[in-house]
């Protein structure tokens, strides 16, 4: 990959309870770019995403986010670059405003009512919006919403976990829009975790595939249309689960 690195993986190993989870991870995502990452279920696919967020530390190598160590990041520093989606789109009992502020909460700020409408037409949603339960969207509004308040801090990397899987495909093919309008917006660092191996090939730049702990294989998301590995062949194929 000729682009500049914007996180880096050096030989990251990591285990939890005996299990060898993450096992010699070397690689790099390019900045300004879309990766994919697909692999079998337990292949250590959200693991990575835990370290790329210090949510968990490895037990040897090291990770560079923008050529830093991650252990030199203080904590809030490093949730403003690094933002995380999740499947599930968690909210907070409350209001859309207050579910979009809560990162600046967290830092003992307020949203500013200007701010957080553009957030919001930025996610597609209009700002009547604001004043609703959260806990009253759809699941795709919802994603949205989780979307828009990740970029309240203006990450430049955005870790996507899953978070098409439970939409219906109109949603998903909004979620997948809205990501590529903030990569060319705000050229932010994409890294997607996806089963939907159409949409790792359609929306990639790059991708990753990860089989039982390990990177097996990576390049130009086209790889995916005749991949180099046997395994991979099969995975894509749907041979494996
Ligand atoms: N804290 C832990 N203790 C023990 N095992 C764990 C722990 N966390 C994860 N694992 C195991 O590590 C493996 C990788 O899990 P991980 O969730 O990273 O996989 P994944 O590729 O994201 O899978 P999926 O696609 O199903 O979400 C799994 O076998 C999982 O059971």
């Amino acid at each position: 990959m000729s682009n500049q690195a914007i996180v880096e993986f050096k030989d990251v190993n990591y285990s939890a309870d005996g299990l060898h989870i993450l096992k010699n991870v070397t690689g790099s995502f390019p900045e300004g770019k879309i990766t994919t990452l697909v692999g079998p279920s337990g292949a250590g696919k959200s693991t990575l995403f835990k370290l790329c967020n210090a949510l968990k530390s490895p037990q040897s190598g090291e990770i560079l986010i923008k050529g830093k160590s991650i252990d030199n990041y203080d904590p809030v520093e490093l949730r403003r670059n690094v933002g995380i989606a999740l499947q599930s789109a968690t909210m907070i009992k409350g209001t859309v405003l207050e579910n979009l502020e809560l990162p600046l909460v967290l830092q003992g700020k307020n949203i500013e009512k200007g701010f957080a409408e553009e957030l919001l037409h930025d996610v597609g949603l209009s700002s009547e919006f604001l004043n609703r339960s959260a806990k009253e969207l759809s699941g795709g509004q919802r994603q949205k919403l989780s979307i828009a308040r990740t970029l309240v801090n203006y990450p430049k990397i955005l870790l996507l976990d899953e978070i098409t899987s439970s939409l219906d495909r109109v949603s998903q093919h909004d979620i997948e829009e809205l990501i590529v309008k903030i990569n060319k917006k705000y050229g932010t660092t994409i890294i997607w975790i996806t089963h939907n191996l159409k949409q790792a090939l359609e929306i990639g730049h790059y991708t990753w595939v990860m089989m039982n702990g390990e990177v097996i294989e990576t390049g130009e998301s086209s790889f995916l249309h005749s991949p180099k590995n046997e395994r991979v062949l099969q995975f894509v194929k749907g041979e494996l689960d």
